[in-house]
């Protein structure tokens, strides 16, 4: 069965709630804008596409379901309004923005249309709304052979054998329409043969590793163990050799023109610990997660969340044999009054990064260690690109 974190139908959304995985799994009904701005916010759908998605789909139900009015002009206000309040829930993934921004277009476009009323506006936004869920898993499927690719040719792993590789966060079919960015690429790896292991960090605080990329790969059944965040480094020195660890591979929130990643926090220290061994470190990410009007890593808004995050965690009781599903506690694991830093992301420079995977093939620097990004929009998704763009 696949992993499915966003059920649609016109009119209908659904949600897998991502704060009760891994143990239960749970929908929640999205009715409206509304819904979907408190489901982003408290994180029970998460991940840069998904949330865009999960924010253009729950507008389109909206639409679907009221009363509407005739004049066009009214719901293109409508809409637009609506778009600017889901911009709101979190800051750092452009998706959002990117897609509300498209949608804004075709908005705007239909109301100007010969002959607009209501219902073609309507039509228009649902429709679009409609294709970025089917161009995400597509997308997906293209950066996963485009990653396994590149990996297989240009690592001297790859060229030893099967691989391993660890990734870090949550980019898989929970984090996305489905398939997933550089879960994807683990999960191509996989099906083509040549994965020997992959291992995904914990990824404190919110553990979206342990909770969801675990419960990816265990679904799967691919091979991998989970480690936390501070034996990475160990990991790769340990293990690097019998392992054949090509790299590390993670997804991405941001990506600005010049490269810099902004992504779950925790992934600088990856990038900075794959230089030091020489490992690959790639970014997998959707052209919908680049941002050519961010110019570097310091233009982007990091988002910082609340304390109580890093100082408690919930989970179903367990007694250390039995797991009790019926009984959800939360816990301190923290000082009571220690002040708390939370920031939900953090910047890697593009220097420490290899290779920047996308659905039209994989972005490396020119010979001046200069990544290229706007040459990306101008390649067609899924259509024979070479697997790698760089230098271009
Ligand atoms: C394909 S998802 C890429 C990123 O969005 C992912 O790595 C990440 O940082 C998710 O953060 P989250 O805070 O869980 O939304």
């Amino acid at each position: 069965m696949v992993l499915q974190a966003i059920k649609y139908s016109r009119g209908q959304l659904e949600i897998l709630d991502q704060l009760k995985l891994p143990h239960q799994e749970e929908y929640d009904h999205v009715y409206s804008s509304t819904d979907a701005w408190h489901a982003i916010k408290e994180m029970r759908t998460r991940g840069a596409p998904a949330i865009a998605i999960v924010a253009a789909l729950a507008l389109a139900v909206e639409l679907v379901n009221m009363k509407l009015t005739p004049v066009a002009e009214e719901v293109r206000v409508f809409i637009l309004e609506k778009l600017d309040y889901l911009v709101t829930s979190r800051p750092t993934a452009v998706n959002l923005a990117d897609a509300a921004r498209k949608l804004r277009k075709v908005t705007e476009d239909a109301a100007v249309a010969g002959g607009a009323n209501g219902e073609s506006v309507r039509e228009a936004y649902v429709a679009a709304a409609e294709k970025m869920l089917i161009d995400d898993v597509n997308d997906n499927e293209n950066i996963g052979k485009h990653g396994a690719e590149w990996i297989m040719s240009n690592t001297n792993a790859g060229k030893k054998g099967k691989v391993s590789m660890l990734t870090h966060c949550n980019t898989g079919s929970l984090a996305t329409a489905g398939y997933g960015t550089a879960l994807g690429v683990i999960r191509s790896l996989h099906a083509q043969g040549s994965l020997k292991h992959a291992f995904c960090s914990e990824t404190r605080p919110y553990n979206q590793g342990s909770r969801l990329t675990a419960f990816e790969l265990v679904h799967d059944q691919i091979p991998a163990t989970l480690v936390t965040d501070s034996m990475a480094a160990a990991l790769i020195r340990l293990k690097g050799e019998s392992e054949n660890i090509a790299g590390i591979v993670v997804g991405a929130d941001r990506v600005a023109a010049n490269g810099d990643t902004a992504n779950k926090i925790g992934t600088y220290s990856l990038a900075i610990l794959a230089k030091h061994h020489g490992i690959k470190f790639l970014v997998a990410a959707p052209r919908t997660t680049i941002d050519l009007s961010t110019k570097s890593g310091a233009d982007i808004v990091i988002e910082e969340r609340p304390g109580k995050e890093v100082t408690l965690v919930k989970g179903p009781r367990h007694d250390g044999v039995t797991l009790d599903l019926a009984v959800v506690e939360t816990v301190s694991i923290a000082a009571n009054g220690i002040g708390v830093w939370n920031p939900a992301f953090d910047v890697t420079p593009a220097d420490l990064i290899d290779g920047i995977i996308t659905e039209v093939g994989v972005v490396e620097k020119d010979g001046s260690g200069v990544f290229h990004l706007k040459h990306v929009f101008e390649a067609e998704a899924g259509k024979n690109k070479p697997s790698t763009i760089g230098g271009i």
